[in-house]
């Protein structure tokens, strides 16, 4: 029973949240958690992190393939996202998306305590993912990264656009920079529909503050960089008009990995996991093959 006079935490949707799957962050704010979990026992994590605006059911169709893996899969949305609490994408500090992330994988290393664990960050994800690795070096076997935030894109911010998010960021932080050109996301026309149709992704526009937040993240990025040591796997489309294709070659030129791959995909747009069928199948085989090769040996579902 609900104590006396309280009424039950509510998602954005309108969900108590005593149904669905969650965590309470520091600052007491519900953040949904989602879990795709094997059919045999769990050979190792995946934790898969969101990127700006969307959600984590988003990546329903890479956990599959992960699980097949004998993977167990986990997820939340970042505050201000999908159905965790918050005023929609608005953040005062980056660090909390990174903050939240470790909480959550201090929750899963002690329900697995035994299990290697892999991160795969997409876009803002991809920073937040670089900067909890950097956080938790030790914890991690691996991090893959599909068209990571690393350089802001010269379309979302020009030095003049810097300056001005800089000083408006003072007097107008909730002046819109205009939202996510839906079909700057793919090229896959179903999947811009499925972005431009889901309830749970957020159409309105950027914030000056998030927008500065975000440029905060990359300068953090940068610094990160250059003590890196943890494998990498990147994948990046030449036509990314969301986050500068440039930003990854930066992060192969320059992180410490003896273990960092590089997978370009010409003429590809930013979700490369969601982008025409070519690419994004060959996108879910590399990533197949390369945790099997950290794994070492098949530990398919098949066997062989
Ligand atoms: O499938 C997917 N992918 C998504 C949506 O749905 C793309 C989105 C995502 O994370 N980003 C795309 C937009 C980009 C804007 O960047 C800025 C804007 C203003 C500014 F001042 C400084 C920067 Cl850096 C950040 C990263 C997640």
């Amino acid at each position: 029973m609900m104590p006396e006079g309280s009424t039950p935490a509510l998602s954005p949707q309108g969900v108590p949240y005593t149904e669905l799957s969650h965590y309470i962050n520091a600052d007491g704010q519900h953040i949904f958690s989602r879990y795709w979990k094997p059919s045999g026992s769990p050979r190792a994590l995946m934790f898969i992190v969101h990127g700006a605006g969307e959600h984590c059911c988003r990546y329903d169709d890479l956990a599959q393939i992960l699980t097949a893996l004998n993977f167990l899969v986990f997820s939340h949305d970042h505050v201000g996202h999908g159905q965790s609490e918050g005023e929609r994408m608005t953040i005062h500090d980056f660090h909390i998306f990174v903050r939240d992330n470790i909480q959550h994988l201090d929750l899963m290393k002690k329900q697995y305590p035994d299990l290697p664990i892999f991160m795969c960050g997409h876009s803002m994800g991809g920073a937040i993912a670089i900067l909890t690795v950097d956080e938790r070096p030790d914890d991690f076997s691996g991090l893959i990264l599909i068209s990571p935030l690393v350089l802001p894109s010269p379309q979302s911010a020009t030095s003049f656009k810097v300056f001005a998010a800089k000083l408006l960021n003072y007097v107008l932080p909730n002046l819109s920079l205009g939202s996510i050109d839906p079909s700057f996301v793919s090229r896959n026309k179903k999947e811009v529909e499925a972005y431009t149709t889901d309830p749970l992704v957020y159409h309105g526009g950027m914030k000056v503050s998030f927008g500065v937040q975000l440029l905060n993240a990359t300068s953090r990025v940068e610094k990160a960089l250059p003590l890196f040591k943890v494998p990498v796997l990147l994948f990046h489309g030449t036509l990314d008009k969301l986050c500068d294709i440039r930003g990854s070659h930066v992060m192969i030129d320059t992180i410490q990995s003896e273990e960092k791959t590089l997978k370009v995909y010409e003429g590809a747009f930013h979700a490369l996991h969601k982008e025409l069928p070519e690419v994004t199948s060959s996108v879910f085989q590399e990533i197949e093959s390369w945790l099997q090769q950290k794994l070492g040996g098949t530990g398919s579902s098949n066997i062989v």
